[in-house]
């Protein structure tokens, strides 16, 4: 047993061990502590970034008597000192509160998470509160009293259970958006002069141009009051310019670059190169890639050699060059939070705007904060077993995680800075092992050692951190993705929040502008649907579901483990030329349908084969095998099931479509995906579609009672059926098609295992308690009264029923005959013929998944052109919610390729929540991410 060893084991068993679930989270103390440090490299940025940030406010030196004319006292020495003291008293500052948030996380909340100032949080602190040099609303001092006010105002909310609530009625494009928009505004940030790299400048006709002009060709603004104009020079049309010659006239730090110094800046180039590094290092996902980054660009710039065009110390630096030398050579100083300490002022309470600015503060940190923790505590979840409660949708020690933010934001506007909140860089420790608070400890240890080196981390230039926050920015704008483009009502208010953020230097506006846009538009939608339903009476003139979706909207989407099943589900579509068992033994003409199809002209056979149930069961088992190779379809006829109950089944369909919307809504989809979801309520092809599906339709599953044990997973619980008296006979017959489908699948499954070379009973453990949804569609006619058929358009966009695979196992389909299922087994769209009676089955992405690609999850939509309105019943067979689904080694000694491992449960939830814009994730405990 190494020395290691002994210490964990000797951790693991004492009441320390204990006190942090050790042993329970299958960690250990070392593990615990290698995943800690790597959360801080990854967050150790923090401290020069939001130093720097913070520093645009100028602390208190606009109102202490140091910067008396705000930005344009930059530049004399006694606001320059003030405002280098207070830089070195905000990476104190952060510090310090990191310290303090991450112990408090260690120990009362025992989760691996780092916490420390946000990144946006800081940015609207700075830049929308205070102003540049306290140009904005209120001065630093009234802000760091909101901040510290939102603190109790935080842990108070989250006792009482506002949390959830609020969480759910901000609508989810705005939500996206306001993620993307954020990260689009950090990078402009890091893209300028003040805080980064400074390749964007301003420019007097097109209020930005590119920069990068070393000193010398630099143009900067002169800002003078009436006061002063006599001593400007007037030009002869009038006009007043600065007469530099007179003190106390500063430049801004804004500057227009002359043409011939555009991008030769020796810094600018520098720091793109860091740049390039940081974004190398993260492609090939290695840990600490921005520290590493950032460390480069700062030891080259430290070189004090009048041959360093990069230089940041030293005279050859520029202004402040020789200042910053000199601190530097400090390098180990006694931490001192003079400046920022112990500063608030409450007086600002008096006007709206501080209040305006409170309740900014807290609706994005707690958004922020919400999301953050139930992404991480996700991503944990996928380590520990059973950390989140399925049902509550709580996860251990939640509360207290919530409280420990508030009392940080608290204690950190006492030492003067902006509000903390949980850090999603946390994920990269947690892949390196962290489970537990020893992590969180970890990582406050080395923001104590930090605490005594602000020399040198005062010295780390801006355009160090400024391509970081660009790369931030990158991987924080990945949520947009998310955002249904193809629907205007959610288009536009997103795309203003995103748009806004930056080009007004503000988050809060762009909040507002996606807000007030999106009460607007929806509301006038709306409003105008409300009366042509009035005035024509029919409810087929509303868009269904438009309006629902006001009310059913859900926040959250980017986190760690989704992004991870994403990547995966890309997997799924593979290189047709690998797959195939070749086995040898197969006659592919045998039983064939050969249909010829007309399809566009173009006469196309789809040979899709057809398995006779009746007839031998090694022939069976054959054809079986033959098709799931090959097109992964096939027609099952002679299944034993009476036609009379397909077409009563049917009719029964019929009736409940036929009913005023208002009745179906009655049995609107809820928290488990069953029962009514709208027209246009999905969009199977999120990627290629201009505008959701054109259908509506329902889903049933197995029967679960409410207060079973089962009932607590997501996806599982009672089905919602219409009301008796409208519908005397529906619940009696569609539970019998359900019932006899199920059998039939029961039956499936074991020539399924047979055709694969596996025991008859192979699948039967696995879909002991299957999750089989029946889901009944109807594509409708006509959209719009009096208008013509709806007809899909996919040129541009329009589909009955989007492009997709199945998710599950086995799908068996029955339609109503009119046409519109259409496959694509080889990179052409075919149209599937109708044979009467029969099932079309095909497989979904988890038998893919199983068989290693052997068997083929073949791609389908719906496209109606016919314009009859079409019915028709799907009915998806997924084995049960915890079953995993990993290659069996039969099929990988075949030649199947390996898969990563998926959660039968967790896939489908990220499939549903991806397609289904009413599906509520009330139930799932997982994924509710910023
Ligand atoms: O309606 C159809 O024909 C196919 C429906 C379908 O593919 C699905 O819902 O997954
Ligand atoms: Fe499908």
């Amino acid at each position: 047993m190494g020395y290691a060893d002994k210490i964990n084991a000797r951790v693991e068993n004492s009441i320390v061990g204990r006190y942090f679930k050790v042993k329970e989270r299958n960690t250990s103390f070392t593990q615990e502590l290698r995943g800690g440090s790597v959360t801080f490299l990854t967050v150790a940025y923090i401290l020069a970034v939001n130093a720097g940030i913070l520093a645009d406010t100028g602390g208190i030196c606009p109102t202490n008597g140091a910067c008396p004319l705000g930005p344009g006292s930059i530049g004399t020495a006694a606001c320059d000192d003030c405002v280098a003291n207070t830089k070195r008293s905000f990476i104190s500052a952060t510090a310090a509160i990191c310290v303090i948030a991450n112990f408090l996380m260690g120990i009362m909340g025992n989760l691996p998470l780092a916490i420390a100032p946000g990144m946006g949080l800081n940015a609207y602190f700075t830049y929308t509160v205070v102003g540049f040099f306290g140009t904005g609303m209120v001065t630093y001092q009234m802000a760091l009293a909101a901040v510290f006010i939102e603190g109790f105002i935080f842990v108070f909310i989250s006792v009482i259970g506002l949390r959830t609530w609020l969480t759910t009625i901000v609508p989810k494009s705005i939500w996206l958006a306001s993620s993307a928009g954020i990260g689009a505004f950090l990078a402009f940030i890091g893209l300028q002069q003040a805080e980064g790299l400074g390749v964007v400048t301003y420019n007097g006709a097109t209020a930005v141009g590119l920069g990068g002009c070393p000193p010398g060709y630099r143009n900067h603004q002169y800002t003078f009051s009436t006061a002063q104009l006599e001593s400007a020079c007037i030009l002869s049309d009038g006009a007043a310019i600065a007469n530099p010659a007179n003190s106390g006239w500063t430049p801004s730090s804004n500057y227009f670059c002359e043409s011939a110094g555009v991008m030769r800046s020796g810094q600018t180039w520098l720091g793109i190169a860091g740049g390039m590094l940081m974004a190398v290092l993260l492609a090939k996902n290695l840990k600490g890639a921005l520290m590493v980054g950032i460390l480069f660009v700062t030891f080259i710039s430290w070189i004090p050699s009048s041959g360093n065009h990069a230089a940041y110390l030293g005279s050859s630096a520029g202004p402040g060059g020789q200042e910053r030398l000199d601190y530097f050579r400090k390098v180990v100083a006694v931490p001192d939070t003079s400046y920022t300490a112990a500063q608030l002022d409450f007086s600002g309470f008096k006007t709206g705007q501080l209040w305006l600015a409170l309740i900014t503060f807290l609706y994005v940190d707690f958004l922020d904060c919400t999301g953050t923790l139930y992404s991480m505590a996700n991503f944990l979840g996928l380590y520990i077993p059973n950390f989140i409660d399925k049902k509550t949708l709580q996860f251990e020690r939640q509360l207290p995680a919530f409280c420990v933010d508030g009392v940080s934001i608290t204690v950190g506007a006492v030492l003067g800075t902006s509000p903390v909140t949980v850090f999603v860089e946390s994920a990269s420790g947690i892949r390196e092992g962290a489970r537990t608070g020893i992590a969180a400890l970890m990582i406050s240890f080395w923001f104590i050692v930090s605490l005594f080196f602000t020399p040198l981390l005062a010295s780390i230039p801006p355009y160090a951190t400024g391509p970081a926050l660009v790369l931030v920015g990158a991987m924080m704008v990945i949520n947009i993705v998310k955002i249904d483009w193809a629907n205007i009502q959610e288009a536009v208010p997103a795309f203003l929040t995103f748009i806004v953020m930056p080009l007004t230097y503000s988050i809060a506006y762009g909040v507002i502008a996606g807000i007030m846009s999106w009460i607007i538009i929806n509301g006038s939608v709306a409003a105008w649907n409300y009366v042509s339903l009035k005035i024509w009476g029919r409810p087929d003139h509303v868009e269904e579901g438009s309006s629902w979706k006001m009310v059913r909207q859900m926040t959250f989407t980017l986190n760690a483990d989704r992004s991870l099943q994403e990547s995966e589900a890309l997997h799924t579509f593979q290189d047709p030329s690998t797959r195939g068992m070749k086995d040898g033994d197969e006659s592919p003409s045998a039983s064939q349908a050969a249909a010829e199809v007309e399809l566009g002209g173009k006469s196309v056979d789809t040979s899709i084969p057809v398995v006779d149930f009746s007839a031998e069961e090694a022939s069976v088992v054959k054809t079986w095998r033959r098709a799931c190779i090959d097109h992964g379809f096939l027609y099952l006829t002679n299944h034993g099931i009476p036609e009379s109950l397909v077409s009563e089944f049917f009719e029964q369909q019929h009736a409940f479509f036929r009913l005023p919307l208002d009745q179906k809504m009655t049995i609107i989809q809820d928290e488990n995906n069953r029962g009514y979801t709208p027209y246009k309520e999905s969009t199977l092809d999120p990627e290629n579609s201009k505008r959701p599906d054109t259908h509506e339709g329902l889903y049933f599953g197995r029967e679960v009672a409410a207060d079973s044990e089962e009932a607590k997973l997501p996806l599982h619980g009672p089905n919602q059926w219409p009301s008796e008296d409208l519908l005397p006979n529906y619940r009696r017959v569609t539970q019998a098609y359900y019932d006899a489908v199920t059998a039939l699948m029961r039956r499936s499954l074991h020539i399924l295992a047979l055709s694969l070379d596996l025991p008859r009973d192979h699948f039967d453990a696995m879909f002991a308690k299957p999750i089989a949804s029946l889901r009944p569609l109807h594509y409708r006619r006509a959209a719009v009264m009096g208008g013509p058929a709806e007809v899909a358009s996919p040129e541009d966009g329009g589909f009955s029923a989007g492009a997709h695979t199945d998710y599950g196992c086995l799908t068996f389909l029955m339609t109503d005959g009119t046409p519109g299922l259409q496959i694509c087994p080889d990179g052409e769209w075919v149209a599937v013929p109708h044979i009467r009676g029969a099932f079309v089955i095909n497989l979904g992405d988890m038998l893919e998944r199983w068989t290693g690609g052997l068997y083929r999850s073949t791609l389908h939509r719906v496209v109606c052109t016919c314009g009859k309105e079409r019915f028709s019943a799907a009915f998806f067979v997924e084995p049960s919610f915890e079953t995993v689904v990993q290659v069996f080694p039969e099929c990988l000694a075949k030649g199947g390729k390996s898969y990563p491992p998926i959660q039968s449960g967790e896939y489908l939830l990220g499939k549903y929540r991806a397609t289904h814009s009413g599906y509520s994730l009330a139930k799932e405990g997982h994924a509710i991410a910023a």
